[in-house]
């Protein structure tokens, strides 16, 4: 793993530094690869991202995109991860309706939903069961309490390791989430966090040693690189 922690000025700056490292994953992916594939994450902390990423001329047919965790309601419902992520950016730009991977929320059984994904993605990326794709950028942000994706401190979800997605919860709310190995497998996980109430979670997450179920972001240690972009504030006592 090769971890980098860089504490920016503001806010805007945080995003300006994740769209220029997105831009440069995707360049190079491409041009390896031919395809760039990138797993989105909810929150309030990314939708000025997505909106800068709307702003760029790309090769949107090469781009495609996945989801690391999903909150259990339809695609129009305003808690929806896809919903703000549309809005945002992918109904801004001629990226096909096929290269957009959105988590299945309307089964009414969230296991089955979990399962449909789980096997999409291993359809995408011609892989067996058991193993874990590299996706080339996995975006994810940071709760006050240290969950990340919808691994949220003392959960089943956490001790999922056997599979690339399954179903997490938030008290009763029920979610669909990456699995811890499934987001280790990147070739870059990139965090964004910002706000001093973050503060708290960042030391125990960066603590040499700490309980990793209590603070589930410590269980995301990427075979690639690890990004964490922070704002001033959440980055002050750092
Ligand atoms: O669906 C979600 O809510 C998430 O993917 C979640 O893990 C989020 O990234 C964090 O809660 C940080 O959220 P903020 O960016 O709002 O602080």
């Amino acid at each position: 793993m090769n971890k980098t922690v860089e504490v920016h000025s503001s806010v805007s700056a945080l995003v300006q530094r994740a769209l220029e490292l997105i831009l440069s994953k995707a360049e190079t992916a491409i041009g390896e690869r031919g395809q760039f594939t990138i797993a989105l994450s909810g929150g309030s902390t990314p939708k000025p991202l997505y909106e800068a990423i709307a702003n760029q001329k790309l090769p949107w047919d090469k781009i495609h995109v996945f989801w690391g965790d999903e909150r259990y309601v339809p695609a129009d419902h305003p808690d929806s991860n896809e919903l703000m992520a549309r809005r945002a950016w992918l109904d801004q730009v001629a990226l096909p309706q096929a290269n957009i991977h959105a988590i299945p929320t309307l089964s009414a059984n969230p296991e089955v939903d979990a399962a449909k994904y789980n096997q999409h993605l291993q359809t995408f990326f011609n892989s067996a069961s058991g193993e874990f794709p590299a996706l080339d950028v996995v975006l994810l942000g940071m709760g006050d309490d240290a969950h990340t994706a919808s691994l949220f401190p003392y959960t089943e979800a956490l001790k999922v390791s056997d599979r690339l997605i399954t179903v997490g919860n938030k008290d009763d709310n029920l979610r669909i989430t990456f699995t811890y190995p499934f987001i280790n497998a990147a070739r870059s996980v990139i965090f964004m966090a910002a706000g001093a109430n973050k503060r708290p979670a960042l030391a125990q997450v960066f603590a040499p040693v700490a309980d990793d179920f209590a603070y589930p972001s410590r269980l995301i240690r990427p075979q690639g690189e690890l990004y964490w972009l922070l704002d001033a504030a959440a980055g002050l006592e750092l």
